[in-house]
C-alpha cells in the first residue's frame, strides 16, 4: 500500500468559477522524494495543504475524491496523530512561528510538548533538529530575531521534532538568498534517508536538489510524472517553467552547433561537466 494516496480529487474555493484541483490522482510511497512544479497560482499551496492533512477544514471541502495517508482518509485522524504522520512547511518563514516561544529552543520544543512527550525526550528531539539544521548556536535566540533564512531552518527544525513520516515543503526557498537556498537544500539534502519528502516548487534547482520523482500540476491535474529528465524536458514543462540555466546554455550551444548532437542536454552543472568528461564542481 502507497503511504499517501490522493484519488480523483477536485476541489474549489468557495464562490470561485474554477476547479483549483481537477481530479488529482497520486500515490507517493514511503522514502520518496517526490517534486510536484508548477507555475505561480496553479494550486501548489492548496495541493499541499490537502496532502498534509489541512484541507478539508470547516466549509473547505472536496467536490470529489480524498487523500488517505497509509490507507486512512484524514479526516479519520486525530491532529496529534496526523501532527506526528505528516508535517507542513510553508514559503513564509515567519508565519510559521508560534509566536509564543521565547528562544528558539522552546519554538522547536513546543510541538513536542504539546505530545505530552516526557522531557528527556523532548531535550534529545530538539537537540537532533537543532543539529539537523545547523541552529545550536542560535538556540537562545527569540525567534522573532532571526533571519529569514534562519526562520526557514527553524520552521524546518520544529517540524522535524515532530518524527514525522512524510515532510511537506512548499516553495521551502522562495524567499531565501541563493546562499541561503544552497545551505538550506544541502542540509535539507542530510535528512534521514526513510522521511518521505514532498516539495512543491515553481523553481527548478531546489527541485533537482530534493526530488527524484517530478510531477507536473497543469490546470489543476497532474500531466507528467516521471523522472528529472522526463519532466523537466517535457514541452509543457519548459513552456510554463522555463529550463535551468545550464539546461538553457546548452541548448543555445546545440543551436550553434557547439554541443553535440548525441549528447542529452543537462539539467545540471554536474550532468553538463559530466558531459565533457570534466571533473565535478563540488569534490
Ligand atoms: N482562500 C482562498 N480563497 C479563494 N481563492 C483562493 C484561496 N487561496 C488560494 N486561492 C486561489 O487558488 C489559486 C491557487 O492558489 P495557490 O496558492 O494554491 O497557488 P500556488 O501555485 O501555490 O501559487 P504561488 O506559486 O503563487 O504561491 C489561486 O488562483 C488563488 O488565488
Amino acid at each position: 500500500m502507497a503511504l499517501i494516496d490522493v484519488a480523483d480529487l477536485a476541489f474549489r474555493f468557495p464562490r470561485a468559477e474554477k476547479l483549483v484541483l481537477d481530479g488529482i490522482t497520486l500515490s507517493i510511497e514511503a522514502g520518496e522524494r517526490v517534486a510536484i512544479l508548477a507555475p505561480n497560482a496553479a494550486g501548489k499551496t492548496t495541493l499541499a495543504r490537502w496532502l498534509s492533512g489541512l484541507l478539508p477544514e470547516g466549509v473547505l471541502t472536496a467536490e470529489r475524491g480524498h487523500v488517505a495517508m497509509a490507507g486512512k482518509p484524514f479526516a479519520e485522524w486525530s491532529v496529534a496523530d496526523r501532527a506526528t504522520a505528516i508535517q507542513f512547511v510553508g514559503q513564509v518563514p515567519s508565519q510559521q512561528l508560534t509566536g509564543c516561544a521565547f528562544t528558539v529552543y522552546e519554538e522547536i520544543a513546543f510541538g513536542p510538548c504539546n505530545l505530552a512527550l516526557p522531557e528527556a525526550e523532548v531535550r534529545a528531539r530538539v537537540d537532533e533538529a537543532l543539529t539537523i539544521c545547523n541552529l545550536r548556536h542560535l538556540a537562545s535566540r527569540d525567534p522573532f530575531t532571526l533571519s529569514g533564512g534562519e526562520t526557514q531552518r527553524l520552521s524546518i527544525a520544529a517540524a522535524l521534532a515532530m518524527k514525522p513520516r512524510v515532510l511537506v515543503l512548499d516553495e521551502p526557498t522562495s524567499n531565501l538568498d541563493p546562499e541561503s537556498r544552497d545551505d538550506l537544500l544541502a542540509q535539507l539534502d542530510l535528512l534521514p534517508g526513510g522521511l518521505t519528502i514532498i516539495v512543491l516548487e515553481v523553481a527548478l534547482r531546489p527541485s533537482l536538489a530534493l526530488a527524484k520523482r517530478f510531477l507536473l500540476l497543469d490546470e489543476g491535474r497532474i500531466v507528467a510524472d516521471g523522472t528529472a529528465s522526463e519532466v523537466l524536458n517535457d514541452p509543457r514543462c519548459i513552456e510554463t517553467l522555463g529550463m535551468t540555466a545550464v539546461t538553457e546554455a546548452a541548448y543555445r550551444l546545440r543551436d550553434a552547433g557547439r554541443w553535440p548532437e548525441a549528447t542529452p542536454l543537462p539539467l545540471t552543472l554536474d550532468q553538463a561537466l559530466d558531459s565533457f568528461g570534466a571533473p565535478r564542481a563540488h569534490g
